[in-house]
């Protein structure tokens, strides 16, 4: 069985249908980029993964247990975490205190006033070996809204891995950022995922990460699947080119 198996989900908003009958097998320790035009429904796909939106049919199963119409919150203590393509951070607080509050809601824990200071110096180092992991140990005490674009896209991923997720959903990572950022943004990722072993699927436009992370690539079209493959079968696929590519990477 596969880790992540979403069956034959729809999701219709009035008369748009924005997922449409789509599968989806992804395997532990895989690497899954979904591409596909704006609007395709890839957004729309990570909802009702993530379970921000329930599925009008079908149904996702994570690690063998069905997780449609689960809570958000439960389907991450499951192991499912998810960064957003929108800012998902506390702004007028540092890096570090940031770290800090998604740590210490993995554990679950409250009353820490009454905490011995030994746990709460594991919190504090587990939150510097993330940062360390990130390279935003420098960082620590800025206020995460004067960080530059590439280092709070850091953070919001930074975030997610405090959660210590099995599988992790990664909505555009690079999106905005420029070449270099989006360098050792690739980078990053490929670190996690060989360190972490973590499986991953993710989203983007860029083809450069795309091609640079993706083990296998589905192609979305008006929310159904149109082709799935190894990098190389998806870049020469024909509907792949006329539909989605044209000249870019070819
Ligand atoms: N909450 C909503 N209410 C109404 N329509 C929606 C809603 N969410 C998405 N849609 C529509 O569903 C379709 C799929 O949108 P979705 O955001 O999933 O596409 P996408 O592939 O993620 O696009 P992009 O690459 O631009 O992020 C679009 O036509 C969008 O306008």
């Amino acid at each position: 069985m596969s880790l992540l198996e979403v069956r034959s989900v729809s999701k219709s908003f009035g008369k748009l249908q924005a997922v449409n009958g789509l599968d989806l097998a992804i395997e532990e320790g895989e690497v899954r980029c979904i591409i596909g035009a704006n609007g395709a429904g890839k957004t729309t796909l990570f909802n009702l993964i993530s379970g921000r939106i329930k599925p009008d049919n079908g149904k996702v199963v994570f690690a063998g247990k069905e997780i449609s119409g689960m809570r958000p919150p439960h389907i991450v203590r499951k192991g499912l975490s998810r960064s957003f393509q929108v800012s998902n951070y506390f702004s007028n607080l540092s890096v570090f205190q940031n770290v800090r509050i998604a740590v210490l809601s993995r554990m679950r824990k409250s009353r820490i006033f009454y905490w011995p200071v030994s746990r709460l110096e594991q919190v504090n180092q587990r939150v510097s070996k993330i940062l360390e992991d990130f390279s935003l140990l420098p960082l620590a005490d800025v206020i995460a809204d004067n960080l530059s674009h590439g280092d709070r896209r850091k953070l919001e991923i930074s975030l997610v891995v405090a959660q210590e997720p099995r599988m992790l959903l990664l909505d555009e990572p690079t999106a905005g950022m420029n070449s270099t950022e989006t360098e050792s943004t690739i980078q990053l990722i490929k670190d996690l995922v060989g360190r972490m072993r973590l499986t991953l699927l993710l989203t983007e436009h860029d083809m450069k990460v795309v091609f640079s992370l993706a083990d296998k690539i589905t192609f979305m079209h008006y929310g159904q699947v149109v082709c799935e493959g190894l990098p190389q079968d998806i870049k020469n696929n024909r509907d792949v080119q006329e539909i989605y590519l044209g000249g870019e990477v070819c």
